[in-house]
């Protein structure tokens, strides 16, 4: 998606730790253009493989899945990072590593929004290691449901989430893809695959 490789190029910031700031366009502030073109995108890559449903994780994923649901026609279910009082027993549960705050995050998903009618896409904001997508996965398993592809806003190609994935056997797309970074060179992005 060139308009957000731009915006990357226009505002991505590197910091230590090979982290990328994108907070003004991903991560703290959304522009609704670009978050809707994003949905449009995701919506042009999935809509072949018929999903039903879309999941993703709190909090950053939320704002490209309800665009992507929004253009699909589709629920979009969160796993949430805390069991809330009002959340149904049973719940499929995973652990992940929260990669921007440190520590691992238990992740619950309610079997009243997941189960084995459900053909899933998952979109997050980034593709890093593939550590969430994974917990993510592993309870589509466990609820029952069909895992059809996998979808980032932004892959960091050097810390090999797709590899890491491949396994799966799943379609993954990304909007954006930074293929390196430093300080030498800047943040070296293309269109995402
Ligand atoms: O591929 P990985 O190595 O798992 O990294 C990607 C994950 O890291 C971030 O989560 P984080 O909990 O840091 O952030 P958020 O609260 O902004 O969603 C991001 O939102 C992805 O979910
Ligand atoms: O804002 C973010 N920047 C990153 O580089 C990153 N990697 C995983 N998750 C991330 N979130």
């Amino acid at each position: 998606m060139q308009s957000l490789v731009d915006a990357i190029r226009e505002q991505g910031l590197i910091l230590p730790g090979g982290f990328l700031k994108v907070d003004g366009l991903v991560n703290h502030q959304l522009l609704p253009g670009l978050t809707r073109e994003m949905g449009v995108r995701f919506a042009e890559l999935f809509a072949p493989l018929q999903p039903n449903k879309i999941l993703t994780i709190e909090v950053s994923g939320i704002a490209p899945a309800i665009s992507a649901a929004m253009e699909l026609g589709v629920p979009m279910v969160y796993a949430r990072k805390k069991k809330p009082l009002t959340m149904k027993e049973p719940a499929f549960t995973a652990s992940s590593v929260s990669r921007t705050k440190g520590g691992a995050v238990d992740l619950f998903i309610s079997s009243e929004f997941l189960g084995p009618d459900d053909r899933v896409v998952v979109i997050d904001d980034f593709l890093a290691s593939g550590g969430t997508l994974r917990a993510l996965t592993g309870m589509i398993g466990l609820s029952g449901a069909t895992l059809l592809g996998l979808g980032c806003v932004v892959e960091k190609q050097f810390e090999s989430g797709r590899e890491n994935l491949a396994d799966l056997g799943v379609p993954i797309h990304t909007l954006a893809n930074i293929v390196r970074m430093s300080e030498a060179e800047g943040i070296v992005v293309e269109v995402g695959a």
